[in-house]
């Protein structure tokens, strides 16, 4: 089984996530991004080196946020979600095809790879602000 890390990365309340291209697997889902874990790597190392190659940025990566494990029919992966902070540069597109800085409520609505969606669902539980019932 493969080990992959995601970032979990927010800015001013808003949800990093990006979509993955045509003719990648998994293509035009969403995902958080990240990568696979190179022997000898931490997944902290991973996730800010994949950070960087992927969009030029660094980041400091925080605390581990959940897993999930899932079998596609091309790999089995365990998927590692951590808060990560982002820290200094230019986002740039070197391998998605577009990133968006989404809403905790707009979770819901976007189309992500398998392993991601009960990511996406903590995620919404955690920062989707409860709705208050009236005052008795
Ligand atoms: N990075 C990332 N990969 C995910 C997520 N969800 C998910 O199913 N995957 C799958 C897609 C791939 O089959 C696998 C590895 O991810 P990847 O393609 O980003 O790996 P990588 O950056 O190391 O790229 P490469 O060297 O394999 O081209 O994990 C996710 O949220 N983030
Ligand atoms: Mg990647």
């Amino acid at each position: 089984m493969k080990k992959v890390t995601a970032a979990i990365l927010v800015l001013d309340g808003k949800i990093l996530i990006a979509r993955r291209q045509k003719g990648d697997v998994l293509e035009h889902k969403w995902e958080f991004p990240g990568g696979k874990i190179e022997p000898g790597e931490t997944p902290q190392q991973c996730l800010k080196r994949e950070m960087m190659e992927e969009f030029g940025v660094e980041v400091a990566v925080g605390d581990f946020f959940c897993s999930t494990v899932y079998r596609y029919q091309h790999i089995e992966i365990e998927l590692l979600a951590y808060h990560t902070a982002y820290l200094a540069g230019e986002f740039q597109l070197n391998v998605h095809a577009e990133i968006r800085w989404i809403t905790p409520g707009d979770l819901k609505h976007y189309d992500f790879s398998a392993a991601d969606i009960p990511i996406a669902h903590q995620l919404y539980e955690k920062l989707n602000p409860p709705h208050h019932s009236p005052a008795s």
